[in-house]
């Protein structure tokens, strides 16, 4: 399913908020164009990062959840996938500075779907200001880095690799403003959805105990496999296809991002209706992954209907399609199932508002949180 609207006539693209405001449009990049950091998310590069990553969600776990009784589960992943983004993706691991970009990141997240009112007191005007500490902070980090990096610290994250290489199609280096933005972005990215996804699997997990237990069961399976205190390894990883389905079908249910968009490179004609080249096309995710033509009775939670035969091709989008698609794919895969694998072996919990309204825009996010009863396992 799509929407499609006519192009404006003054429509530029522009790579970045700092030369958006500056209103000087540059040429759209094409395809081989796109600088994308080699292999920082292929699985290739992710195998060395699970036994780290495995560390850190447990330290997490020790840390924010043993010994409490009501946490808020929402905001907790929020804040264990940004610590992971910082970490994996910026080499970057402060708690009490992580602590402050989450509380940041929470409030711009709020802001994305709201009235953009640039008033004191709004969710949207509570967002600009937030948005705009994260950047100070990302040009503190950045400024760090530089001194780290001309001390003859090696770095081999992301953020390190924007600051230190020029721009292949122009030879020069970003402007720190720029990498600003754009490692908010790619933050953004790296938690949000996720987080969605993770605090769904709770809620979901919690309504069902029978799929909670054979979730609990195969991740068992694997804590088994491993030697005490093994952390678990990209193998492990492999093992866990019930999870993975698990995860998989709240993302059916719950989206993390409802649709992207696509120009038409070409007149076409869909159900009737021509679109014609240039027109801007949003397709949508919640509504092709509730097609009971593709999805036998849609509104079953049902996470073995991925074991029944793949999708057919862009009909389970979750991640998007095509040479655009997400490519944080494995590694959010990566960081979903450690998670889950370490809270459904230490705890059980219970929602206490089953009820919780959500925030019904690009992103599903509860408003009030999720808060949970946690009972050691
Ligand atoms: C549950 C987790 C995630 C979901 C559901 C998700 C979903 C998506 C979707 C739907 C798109 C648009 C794809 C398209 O237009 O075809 C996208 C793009 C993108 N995602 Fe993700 N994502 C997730 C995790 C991540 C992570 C962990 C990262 C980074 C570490 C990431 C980085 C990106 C980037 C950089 C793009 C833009 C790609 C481009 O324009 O070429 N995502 N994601």
């Amino acid at each position: 399913m799509f929407l499609a609207w006519r192009p404006k006539s003054q429509q530029k693209i522009y790579r970045s908020s700092t030369e958006a405001e500056s209103a000087t449009p540059i040429p759209r990049q094409t395809e081989t164009q796109i600088v994308r950091a080699p292999n920082f998310l292929k699985p290739d590069a992710l195998v060395q990062y699970v036994g780290t990553m495995d560390t850190l969600v447990q330290e997490h776990l020790d840390r924010y959840w043993v010994g409490k009784q009501i946490v808020d589960a929402h905001k907790l992943s929020l804040h264990l996938l940004l610590t992971l983004a910082c970490r994996f993706l910026m080499g970057y691991q402060d708690h009490a500075r992580i602590e402050k970009l989450s509380d940041y990141m929470n409030s711009v997240m709020f802001a994305l779907d709201v009235i953009p009112l640039k008033i004191p007191g709004t969710c949207f005007y509570k967002g600009l200001k937030a948005a705009e500490s994260v950047r100070k902070e990302i040009r503190v980090l950045i400024k760090e880095k530089k001194v780290a990096m001309a001390s003859g610290v090696e770095m081999q994250d992301i953020f390190s690799f924007m600051i230190s290489r020029p721009d292949p199609s122009t030879g020069k280096f970003t402007p720190e403003d720029d990498i600003a933005d754009k490692m908010m972005g790619l933050l953004s990215a790296a938690f949000n959805s996720p987080c969605i996804n993770i605090t769904f699997i709770m809620k979901f997990l919690a309504e069902r105990p029978e799929i909670l237990q054979k979730v609990r069961d195969e991740q068992f399976e694997v804590a088994k496999s491993k030697n005490p205190g093994e952390p678990l390894n990209w193998a492990d990883i492999q093992k866990m296809k019930y999870s993975w389905n698990v995860a998989l079908e709240v993302m059916r249910h719950r989206p993390p991002v409802q649709g992207f968009f696509r120009e038409a490179t070409t007149d076409f004609t869909y159900e009737g209706y021509t679109i014609p080249k240039g027109w801007k096309v949003c397709w949508s995710v919640s509504s092709t992954n509730m097609d009971p033509e593709l999805f036998p009775e849609p509104e079953v939670f049902d996470p073995t209907r991925f074991d029944r035969g793949a999708p057919p091709p862009y009909s389970n989008v979750p991640f998007g399609s095509g040479p655009r698609s997400c490519p944080g794919k494995d590694y959010a895969r990566m960081q979903i199932l450690t998670f889950l694998h370490h809270v459904v072996t230490r705890f059980n919990w219970d929602l206490i508002n089953p009820d919780c309204k959500v925030l019904g825009g690009m992103n599903p996010i509860p408003i009030e949180g999720l808060p949970i009863r946690l009972h050691n396992y």
